[in-house]
């Protein structure tokens, strides 16, 4: 076979299918737990060098024993893999070719297999360089590079790792790094040409991401610039091979057919509703009717999950003592979850039990979650969407594709046949798009133009892009980052429009950061911001709750009544961090304090997190950062002080303003539409301000502005003058 054409890698495809279920089933649920409870141990064992450091070396040599004897037990398994079937094959193309476009179905072992392929083949030809392997989702990116040392036989770090955003195990030994592809980006800001890489692999391109597309662009012009000699792996699902293909010169397309495990596909007779209610009674259903195996829920978002743990915690003893059927035991799985927590629904269940994982599209792709026999799929996903000429996002419940219903149900059939149960009708099914739209055309772009102007790309209408997002939305882009002083009038970036880019935040709020670092509220701002980055951190109360939780949060922030939902923010941290948990028992007097509040528990936890993550990037990134700010600091009641730090919000906001009416209402700046205040806002019951400024927009019946705080007109055009002069400033500079 040559090996630069499009090709399909024979299979034969049903004798090796019968053999590997000979040699799975015997599996019994028993055995899963076993095999299972192993990698819990592994992982504790593996978990930072530090901890091996201080073992004796007898301890060493028993560690490094059973790592390497489970990787050979795993061995066995991974050669039953299509993938590993081809190894010979994939390898030749891999080495003849620039660029390699692989498909294969989902189980087929492209993720975990191909990068060891590609690691052996650096070893054995003794070559420098490592291989990253990018992934969408964080989840994904940690999973898979747990699973990997395991198969690889060392710990997680050594010579296989991962890099996510405020979490990285790699070190100066790892040469398989599975990083998110934010991640990479920021290496490809950092270091420009990614010159630690010899092979890149771009993992689940076909999700196109904004920034899977966007590093095929950089890639594209890397091999086609500074670094022809880097291998590119693009591997896919399903589709869009040719895509991929003609991108990049039409690359070669290796096709790896067949699957491991097979799934059974149930749909709806009738369409249902309440897709919170359908998705339980199912779960229910096959507990009762199915054998023992786990059950992944697929549900749009974090309010379906929460309400479906309730529902299912609530239920749950009360159906296992009705009929002997195993106790279901509920793990929610979303973006927002710290990752301690995420990590449980990849731990074991032990017992006469069976774990059900609800979880939103981050389980979708890449990850293996050991003991899933039966998936469950609401059909529905959550997306963000922009719109351009308003500048605003709404969050939209929509069908998913016919792409992502098989990638839910492949996340059944991995260790042994499954079934996915999907809550639609099958005449739905074959209406579905083929494909989700690209990220891309349906995005802000303002983030993106801002790294490729940090990249040195001059002209953004004709670069490389995977998916052009349009004239309008890149103007648009541009636009925004001038208003927000990352680019000059030439176009050109900025110092500021430099850390910008190398914030971990989006431009608005990267922005707000450097102005309080210039006027000396930086501790402050860096409060506030991370409990925004936390999604979810105070929680809707039930209706019923409504007036008394509003009461407390009332009666707790004197300065967050008359300033509104920002400060409300920090006085809400300031409790939590400085006043409650100095005695024996801090964690339960945290937790009841949260509570009381309706406030997520691990929101803050989260919060202290990323607090901790902005203070380190700030500290290195201003070196004008004062003594003052680098100690935390209380807000108080101090209305300088608070005018001040609301100024720097206005910097990254300022088309996010509206201005009282004389009747009550308010009108937005930009555009002049009416806007309301959210319910949940402090400043709900406040009828008196004379311009509001607000962080994020909703439109449900009407518009509605949330995180609100109130602005005097005076500061709008204080901060408008203030942009002006520094832009005049710039320009004379430039001169
Ligand atoms: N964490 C894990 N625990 C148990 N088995 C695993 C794990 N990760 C992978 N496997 C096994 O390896 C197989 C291949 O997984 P891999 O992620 O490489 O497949 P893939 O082709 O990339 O599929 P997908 O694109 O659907 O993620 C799985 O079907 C499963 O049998």
């Amino acid at each position: 076979m040559a090996a630069n054409s499009n090709s399909r890698v024979a299979s034969n495809h049903t004798s090796k299918k019968q053999k590997v279920r000979r040699n799975i089933h015997p599996f019994t649920n028993n055995t899963r737990i076993k095999r299972a409870s192993k990698i819990v141990k592994f992982n504790d064992s593996g978990e930072g060098d530090h901890v091996s450091d201080q073992r004796s070396n007898k301890e060493n040599v028993v560690t490094y024993k059973s790592l390497k004897s489970r990787a050979s037990d795993l061995l066995k398994m991974r050669e039953t893999l299509p993938v590993y079937q081809h190894k010979r094959e994939i390898m030749s193309y891999i080495e003849s070719n620039p660029v390699t476009v692989l498909i294969g179905e989902t189980g087929s072992g492209k993720s975990t297999q191909i990068p060891q392929f590609v690691l052996e083949k650096l070893y054995d030809t003794k070559k420098h360089g490592s291989i990253a392997v990018t992934q969408p989702r964080r989840v994904a990116a940690i999973n898979l590079a747990t699973r990997v040392a395991q198969e690889h036989g060392c710990k997680l770090g050594e010579q296989v790792g991962y890099s996510v955003r405020f979490d990285n195990t790699t070190t100066t030994r790892t040469r398989l790094k599975y990083l998110t592809d934010g991640m990479l980006l920021r290496e490809l800001m950092m270091n420009n040409d990614l010159r630690e890489y010899s092979v890149i692999v771009i993992d689940e391109a076909h999700e196109r991401t904004v920034l899977t597309d966007l590093i095929l662009g950089f890639l594209k012009s890397l091999i086609q610039g500074p670094r022809p000699d880097l291998r590119i792996i693009v591997m896919s699902a399903t589709l869009q091979a040719e895509k991929f293909s003609e991108f990049f010169n039409n690359a070669p397309i290796l096709f790896v057919e067949g699957r491991k495990f097979d799934v059974k596909q149930y749909y709806l007779k009738a369409p249902t509703d309440d897709i919170v209610d359908a998705v339980i009674r199912c779960c229910i259903q096959i507990n009762q009717g199915e054998e023992l195996g786990d059950i992944l829920c697929f549900l749009p978002g974090q309010e379906e999950i929460d309400k479906a743990v309730t529902i299912m915690e609530k239920i749950a003893k009360y159906v296992s003592d009705e009929a002997p059927v195993p106790l279901i035991v509920p793990y929610p799985l979303y973006a927002a979850l710290p990752p301690v927590q995420q990590s449980l629904v990849f731990a074991p269940i032990k017992g006469f039990k069976r774990k059900v994982v609800f979880s939103t599209n981050i389980a979708e792709t890449s990850v293996t979650i050991s003991g899933v026999k039966f998936v469950v799929d609401s059909g529905l996903r959550k997306v963000k969407v922009w719109r351009h000429q308003l500048g605003l996002a709404t969050l939209l419940t929509v069908p998913i594709s016919q792409a992502s219903a098989m990638q839910r149900s492949g996340r059944a059939g991995r260790e042994s046949e499954g079934k996915s149960f999907r809550l639609y009708c099958e005449s739905d099914y074959v209406k579905l798009p083929k494909q989700s739209e690209p990220e891309i055309a349906r995005s802000d772009v303002t983030s993106p133009v801002l790294m490729l102007k940090r990249y040195g790309v001059d002209d953004l209408l004709n670069w490389t892009w995977f998916e052009n997002p349009g004239k309008e939305a890149i103007v648009m882009g541009l636009q925004e980052l001038y208003e927000l002083g990352a680019l000059d009038t030439r176009g050109k970036i900025t110092k500021r429009g430099q850390q910008m880019a190398l914030l971990p935040l989006q431009p608005h709020l990267s922005s707000v950061l450097i102005k309080a670092s210039e006027v000396g509220c930086l501790s402050q701002v860096i409060d506030i911001v991370s409990c925004l980055s936390v999604e979810n951190l105070l929680l809707n109360p039930s209706p019923e709750e409504r007036d008394e939780v509003n009461e407390r949060r009332l009666s707790l922030c004197n300065a967050g009544k008359r300033y509104g939902d920002l400060i409300m923010l920090k006085e809400l941290f300031d409790i939590y961090f400085y006043e409650l948990g100095k005695s024996q028992d801090a964690s339960s007097e945290r937790n009841d304090w949260c509570k009381g509040l309706c406030i997520s528990i691990r929101g803050f936890k989260n919060v202290i997190r990323v607090r901790d993550q902005l203070r380190v990037y700030c500290k290195r990134l201003f070196s004008s950062i004062s003594e003052e700010d680098e100690e935390s600091k209380k807000i108080g009641e101090d209305g300088e002080l608070i005018s001040k730090i609301l100024k720097c919000f206005l910097t990254g906001f300022i088309k996010n303003t509206a201005i009282g009416m004389p009747d009550r209402s308010y009108r937005t700046v930009s555009t002049g539409e009416p806007i309301s205040i959210h319910p949940s806002s402090m400043l709900f019951m406040n009828k008196s301000c004379p311009g509001i400024m607000y962080t994020e927009y909703v439109f449900t019946t009407k518009g509605y502005a949330r995180n609100v705080s109130r602005i005097e007109l005076s500061w709008l055009q204080e901060v408008v003058t203030n942009a002006a002069a520094v832009a005049k400033q710039k320009v004379s500079d430039s001169k």
